[in-house]
Formats: C-alpha cells, structure tokens, sequence
C-alpha cells in the first residue's frame, strides 16, 4: 500500500527569461515583461510529493523533519533570495522558467532520496501559474 507524503516550502528569487541565441527583439516578443534585462522577482511556493511504502517499525513513508531538512539544504539555501541567472549554476545556459525551475528542483531532490521512493514536485510561480513534474 503506497503513501504520499507531502512538504511546502517558499522562497523568493528573481530571474530573467532570455534566450541567448535570439535577437533581443524577439526576447522581448516572446517573453514581454519577464525579459527586463533588470530582471524582476517572484514569491514561488513548493510542494514536494513523496510516494513509497508505510515502514513498519515507524508508520512513516518518510520521516518529515528528513524532507523537510532535504528541501532546506538542496533548494532554499540554493535558491531563496538569489539572483537565478546570476547566482544559481544550473540557470548560468538555462533559461529559467517555471518548467526548467521545477524540472531542476527535482533533480537536486531526486539524487537526495532513495530509489525506492516516487517523487513528485509541483511549483507555484504565481498565484495561478504552476507546474508540475513529472507530468503524470
Ligand atoms: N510556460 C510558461 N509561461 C510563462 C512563464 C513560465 O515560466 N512558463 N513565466 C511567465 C512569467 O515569468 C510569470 O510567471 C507571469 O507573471 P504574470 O503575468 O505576472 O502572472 P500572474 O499570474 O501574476 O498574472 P496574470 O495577469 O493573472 O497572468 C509568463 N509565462
Ligand atoms: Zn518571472
């Protein structure tokens, strides 16, 4: 019988939305507002889903001081109030949207967990706007 075990988190961070490889123009067509070369910040909110098996000796999927000391150490000390372009070495040649912020907070997480648990992390970067990964 699988369990999903769930955590929020928040930080704040400001990013830009840029391609390098087109026209500064067409930056601005595409990402409008988002591509203020000054950046501009968002208050993103985290959810991080954990699926496994009930231990028995302890009735926990995962212990949750666990994940939540997991997502302190390998994404809010990364992230919050941090420049993502600037000073996050994952965004230095990706552009960091919601879908590559989401795709890469998984991955930190993922390698931090062990195999036998399913991961799921769904991101806010508004209030109405969030992703999700994996997608099913
Ligand atoms: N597929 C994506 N589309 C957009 C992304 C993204 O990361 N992936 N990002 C943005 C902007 O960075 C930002 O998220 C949008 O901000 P905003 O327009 O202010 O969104 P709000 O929900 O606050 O406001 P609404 O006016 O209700 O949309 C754009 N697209
Ligand atoms: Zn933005």
């Amino acid at each position: 019988m699988k369990v999903t075990v769930s955590r929020t988190a928040h930080f704040n961070a400001a990013h830009r939305l840029h391609n390098p490889n087109l026209s500064d123009e067409l930056n601005k067509k595409i990402f409008g507002k988002c591509n203020n070369p000054y950046y501009h910040g968002h208050n993103y909110n985290l959810t991080v889903k954990v699926t496994g098996e009930i231990d028995e000796v302890t009735g926990y999927v995962i212990d949750m001081k666990i994940l939540r000391d997991i997502i302190q150490k390998h994404v809010l000390d990364k992230f919050d109030h941090k420049n993502l372009n600037e000073e996050v070495e994952e965004f230095s040649s990706l552009n960091p949207t919601a879908e590559n912020i989401c795709v890469v907070i998984w991955q930190l997480l993922r390698n931090q967990l062990e195999e036998k648990f399913d991961l799921k992390v769904i991101l806010y970067e508004t209030e109405r706007n969030f992703v999700e990964y994996p997608s099913i």
